[in-house]
């Protein structure tokens, strides 16, 4: 698989502040990357330099196999969409108005309207105004607006933030389905589970600079603890090795059909968070 992005070596200042510090990662195509960080870590400020609304001072950024910068070409700009705190709807306009403004601006069938909304979900609330839509409606109109001209790569600023859980799992479908088409996404959170749900591969953020990354799966097992929890049918837990002895444990439980369940202790990736940067991932 060949990589979408390409980051080596980048430092950014703002007025001489350490806003990222040698950063290096790549994403391939059809991968779903998170960036998990605290406040204040850098992941918008990477987000805004992997599209191109931000300069860097040293370093290298490549997306599409060249500079960043060709971003700024409107034709380069169509492949991509961005889903960020600024990206606002038209409070008075209805569904259907706002999906039409952007419609012209990405020279786009104004039938995608109703393909788009399907997508989302949002099917028969295209009169609807956006000021009478709830929080989790609108967010899927924005991710309507995003995804509208079909672009090949998805930069998402916490896509769910402050949003109620059915609403957060709703966008999840969505960004899975639309990976699962073969788009490409780069996301930014502090929420552990939005990474561990989603997400192919993550990084972690700590002022500005990444401590560790991989698939949510390998960085568990490899800050595993090997214990296990054995859960007997009367409530008692015991805690044992991942080991003979374990294993003993485990089959004596099962020939005296006491046992109810067998849980492995791997950490959350809010645990290997806390561990490897000392900070908790809020
Ligand atoms: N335009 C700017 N001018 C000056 N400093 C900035 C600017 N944008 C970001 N910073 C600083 O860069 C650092 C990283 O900020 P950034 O917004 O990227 O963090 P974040 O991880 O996205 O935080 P949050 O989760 O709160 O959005 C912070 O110290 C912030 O104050």
């Amino acid at each position: 698989m060949s990589n979408i992005i390409d980051v080596s070596n980048v430092d950014k200042e703002f007025s001489g502040e350490r806003a990222l510090d040698d950063l290096s990662f790549s994403i391939q195509s059809g991968e779903t990357f998170g960036f998990l960080g605290p406040s204040g870590s850098g992941k918008t400020t990477t987000l805004m330099l992997l599209t191109a609304q931000e300069g860097y001072q040293a370093g290298d950024i490549q997306v599409f196999g060249a500079s960043v910068e060709k971003l700024k070409d409107p034709k380069q700009m169509k492949r991509v969409g961005v889903l960020t705190d600024n990206t606002g709807l038209y409070e008075r306009l209805t569904v259907e108005a706002n999906l039409r403004l952007y419609c012209k601006l990405y020279d786009v069938n104004y039938q995608r309207i109703a393909e788009v909304l399907n997508e989302v979900g949002l099917s028969g609330e295209e009169s609807k105004l956006v000021s009478k839509l709830s929080k989790g409606m609108k967010q899927r109109v924005k991710l309507a607006r995003t995804i509208l001209h079909k672009p090949e790569l998805l930069f998402l600023d916490e896509p769910t933030s402050a949003l109620d859980p059915v609403s957060t799992e709703r966008i999840h479908s969505i960004l899975r389905r639309l990976n699962e088409e073969g788009t490409t996404i780069f996301l930014t959170t502090h929420d552990m589970y939005e990474a561990e749900r989603i997400c192919d591969r993550v990084a972690f953020l700590n002022k500005g600079h990444i401590q560790l990354q991989g698939p949510p799966r390998d960085l568990r097992v490899s800050h595993s603890n090997s214990s296990i929890t054995i859960l007997l049918k009367d409530g008692r837990e015991h805690l044992v090795g991942n080991d003979s002895e374990g294993a003993e444990h485990i089959k004596k439980a099962i020939a005296n059909q006491e046992l109810a369940s067998v849980h492995s202790n791997e950490p959350t990736l809010g645990d290997i968070f806390a561990l490897v940067t000392g900070k908790e991932l809020v």
